[in-house]
C-alpha cells in the first residue's frame, strides 16, 4: 500500500473517531458543563454568521445581535403559541432572518464604512426597541418565559421528551454540517467573489462581480446563520428578554470572530470556544465584561491581527483543488466536459464587437477631462493610447468601462449601449480591464486570484456549491484546468500558491493581465501595464498581448514606454488636454509635429 493510499484510509477513520468522542463526550459530562458545550455551539454559529459578513465580505455589523434576537424570537413564538416542532420553528427562524437580512442589504449596501456602522448599531437598537415595546407579542420588557426547552423536559420531538444530551446531539449535528457547508461555499467562486468585494469593489465589479450581489447574499446567509443560532438559544434558556440580545451582545459576535480569525473557517470555532468557557470563568466580574472585550480587540488588533487563527498558521484554502487533486492529479484532466454543457478552452472565439466612444465629454467640477473623444475599435485590433501625464488617458478608459460616468456623449460596444452602465455589467459585456496599481486581491494566492478571473464563466448555483454536488466540483475542475494553463503560459507556475501581496510587482502585473484574460475579454484595457517592469518582465508582457491578439482580442493598450508600445500596437491616438491631437499608424505619430511638441519632445527629454 502506498503512503498516499494508506492516508486515504486513514483520514475517514480519525474522522469518525473523532466524531464519535465528541457525540460521546456529554454522556460523561455534568449537566452544566453540557449546557457550556451547547453555548459553544450557538456562540460557533453567531461567529461564523459575522465571518461571513465582515469577515469575508467586508461588511461591518455592529447590530448584530439584532438577528440574534429575531431568529429567537420567531423560534419561540412559533412554538409556545403555535406548537410547532423545533424543526419547523428552526427552519421559520432562518427563512424569517434570510428575508430580514435581504432586506437590510440594501440601504446597507449603499452606504460604507463609518455610515455603515452607524446603520447597523441604528438596525440593532431598533429590534431591541420592537422588542420591548411590543409587548403582547414578544412579552415587553417581562420577556417570554415558558419556551419549550430540553433542559426542563419540556420539549417533544417526534413523540420523545428531549433532555439536555439529545439537545447537545442536535446543536452539533446541526453546527457540524452548517461548517462543512460553510467551508464548501467559502472554497467555491461565490467564497472568492465575497473576499474581492471585501478587498476592492472597483478591481472585483471590473472582472464581473456585482457588489450589489454579494452584499445581498451576505447578508442574507449571515443573518439566516443567526437566526439559527437564536432559535437554539431561545430553546436552551426556556426564556428570552430584549436584554439578551443588546449592544453588548453585538460585540461579543465581533471579538468572537475577531479574536479567532476573520476570513477562515476554524478562526471563529477557535474565538467562539475562547469566549464561551473564558466568560463562564468571569462570571464573577460580569460588570467589567464590556471592558475586557474592549481589552481583547486591542491585544488582537496589537499582537495577533489575523486572530488565532494566523498565530497558528491556519488558513483557509479558497478553491477546492486539493479535494479534486485526491480524486485526479488537475495536470491529468483534460479534455473536461460538463454534461449538457460545451468544454471551453482558452483558444475561445471572441464575438468580434465593436467599440464605438462617440463625442464623449467627461467634467470634474471646473475641469475637462475628456472633449468630445471619438473612437472606433474593430476586432483583434491592438490601439495604442498616448499622451502627457493628466492628458485623459485613465479617464477614457474609466468612463468605457463604467467607473466614471459621462457628462455626454454615447459608448457602445457590438449592439449594446454601455453608456453608464455599472462596472460589473460592462465586464458582463465582455470589457475587462487592469489598473495603473495592480488590483489583485493581496491576501490571495495567485492560483485564487487567476479563478477569480473565471467567475463570469461558473454556473453552478450556490446550493450546488454548498453541498460540494458533481456538476459543481467538475465546473471547479474545469476552471482550475484553464487557471493551470495560463500559469503555464505566463511563467506564473511557480508562484501558484504564494500570496500575491509577497510577490514582486512584476508577478503581481502578470497576475492581473492573467486574470483579465482569464475572464475571456472581447476587449481588454491595459492601463500601464510596463510601468515598473524589468527589461524580462517587459518581453514576457509583450509575448502576453502578442498572444491575446492572436485570440482575436481587441485591446486598448496605454503606456509611456514607446519601445514597449511600437512593437505591440496596430493603431494609436495621442491625447492632449482630454482631446484627440493624432489618430492613425504609429509611423505617422512620430513624424506628428503637434505630437512631437505635445508629448514625443517632452517624452524624449523625459
Ligand atoms: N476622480 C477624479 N477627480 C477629479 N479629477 C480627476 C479625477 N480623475 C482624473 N482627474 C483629472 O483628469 C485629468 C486627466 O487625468 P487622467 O488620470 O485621465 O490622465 P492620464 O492621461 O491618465 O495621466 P497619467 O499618464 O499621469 O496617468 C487630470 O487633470 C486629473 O487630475
Amino acid at each position: 500500500m502506498t503512503t498516499m493510499s494508506m492516508k486515504k484510509g486513514v483520514q475517514p477513520v480519525l474522522t469518525m473517531i473523532l466524531v464519535l468522542l465528541v457525540a460521546a463526550a456529554p454522556l460523561f459530562m455534568s449537566p452544566s458543563n453540557v449546557q457550556l458545550f451547547i453555548f459553544w455551539g450557538i456562540n460557533i454559529l453567531l461567529a461564523q454568521s459575522i465571518n461571513l459578513l465582515s469577515g469575508l465580505g467586508g461588511q461591518i455589523s455592529l447590530g448584530h445581535a439584532a438577528f440574534y434576537a429575531i431568529g429567537a424570537y420567531v423560534s419561540a413564538i412559533f412554538m409556545v403559541r403555535f406548537g410547532f416542532p423545533l424543526y419547523v420553528t428552526i427552519l421559520l427562524s432562518a427563512a424569517v432572518n434570510a428575508l430580514v437580512g435581504f432586506l437590510v442589504s440594501f440601504p446597507a449596501g449603499r452606504v460604507r464604512e463609518f455610515y455603515l456602522a452607524m446603520m447597523t448599531l441604528g438596525f440593532g437598537f431598533v429590534i431591541e426597541e420592537i422588542i420591548k415595546e411590543w409587548s403582547s407579542v414578544t412579552g415587553g420588557v417581562m420577556g417570554l418565559s415558558g419556551i419549550p426547552s430540553p433542559k426542563l423536559g419540556t420539549m417533544l420531538l417526534f413523540g420523545i421528551k428531549l433532555n439536555l444530551i439529545h439537545y447537545y446531539w442536535i446543536v452539533f449535528l446541526v453546527v457540524a454540517l452548517i461548517v462543512w457547508m460553510l467551508r464548501n461555499f467559502v472554497q467555491s467562486y461565490y467564497g472568492r467573489s465575497f473576499l474581492a468585494i471585501h478587498r476592492s469593489e472597483l478591481s472585483a465589479s471590473s472582472i464581473g462581480i456585482s457588489p450589489g450581489r454579494v452584499k445581498q447574499l451576505a447578508y442574507t446567509m449571515s443573518a439566516c446563520l443567526a437566526g439559527i443560532a437564536g432559535a437554539l438559544y431561545a430553546h436552551l434558556m426556556a426564556y428570552i428578554g430584549a436584554n439578551s440580545f443588546g449592544m453588548m451582545q453585538s460585540i461579543e459576535i465581533l471579538v468572537m470572530g475577531i479574536l479567532g480569525g476573520f476570513g477562515t473557517i476554524i478562526g471563529p470555532i477557535l474565538g467562539a470556544g475562547f469566549l464561551t468557557f473564558i466568560a463562564n470563568k468571569l462570571q464573577f466580574i460580569k460588570d467589567y465584561q464590556l471592558m475586557i472585550y474592549s481589552l481583547l480587540l486591542v491585544i488582537s488588533f496589537l499582537f495577533i491581527p489575523r486572530g488565532f487563527a494566523g498565530l497558528l498558521g491556519i488558513r483557509t484554502a479558497l478553491s477546492k483543488e486539493k479535494r479534486l487533486q485526491k480524486v485526479q492529479p488537475i495536470s491529468e484532466v483534460k479534455p473536461l466536459r460538463i454534461p449538457g454543457r460545451e468544454a471551453r478552452t482558452l483558444s475561445y472565439s471572441p464575438h468580434h464587437k465593436k467599440l464605438k466612444v462617440e463625442g464623449v465629454i467627461k467634467d470634474f467640477g471646473g475641469l475637462r477631462a475628456l472633449q468630445h473623444v471619438s473612437l472606433e475599435l474593430g476586432q483583434g485590433t491592438i490601439l495604442g493610447l498616448v499622451g502627457p501625464n493628466g492628458s485623459g488617458k485613465s479617464t477614457l478608459v474609466n468612463v468605457i468601462n463604467g467607473v466614471y460616468p459621462v457628462t455626454e456623449g454615447k459608448i457602445s460596444f457590438g449592439k449594446a449601449e454601455i453608456t453608464n452602465m455599472p462596472t460589473h455589467a460592462i465586464a458582463g459585456q465582455g470589457i475587462i480591464r487592469t489598473f495603473q496599481d495592480p488590483h489583485n486581491v493581496g491576501n490571495m494566492t495567485v492560483k485564487e486570484n487567476l479563478l477569480l478571473g473565471r467567475h463570469q464563466k461558473y454556473q453552478s448555483g450556490i446550493v450546488s456549491c454548498v453541498l460540494n454536488l458533481k456538476s459543481s466540483l467538475l465546473e471547479e475542475q474545469e476552471m482550475l484546468v484553464k487557471v493551470h494553463e495560463m500559469m503555464e503560459l505566463c511563467s506564473l507556475a511557480q508562484y501558484s500558491e504564494e500570496l500575491v501581496e509577497n510577490l514582486p510587482y512584476g508577478v503581481q502585473r502578470m497576475v492581473e493581465v492573467a486574470r483579465a484574460i482569464l475572464a475571456e475579454p472581447e476587449l481588454l484595457l491595459l492601463d500601464e501595464p510596463a510601468a515598473g517592469l524589468s527589461e524580462h518582465e517587459m518581453q514576457e508582457l509583450s509575448k502576453l498581448i502578442r498572444y491575446v491578439k492572436t485570440l482575436g482580442i481587441s485591446v486598448i493598450l496605454i503606456d509611456h514606454h514607446m519601445e514597449f508600445l511600437m512593437g505591440l500596437i496596430d493603431e494609436v491616438i495621442v491625447l492632449d488636454s482630454g482631446k484627440i491631437i493624432y489618430s492613425g499608424d504609429a509611423q505617422g505619430m512620430q513624424t506628428n509635429q503637434q505630437v512631437i511638441e505635445a508629448y514625443l519632445g517632452v517624452a524624449n527629454h523625459a
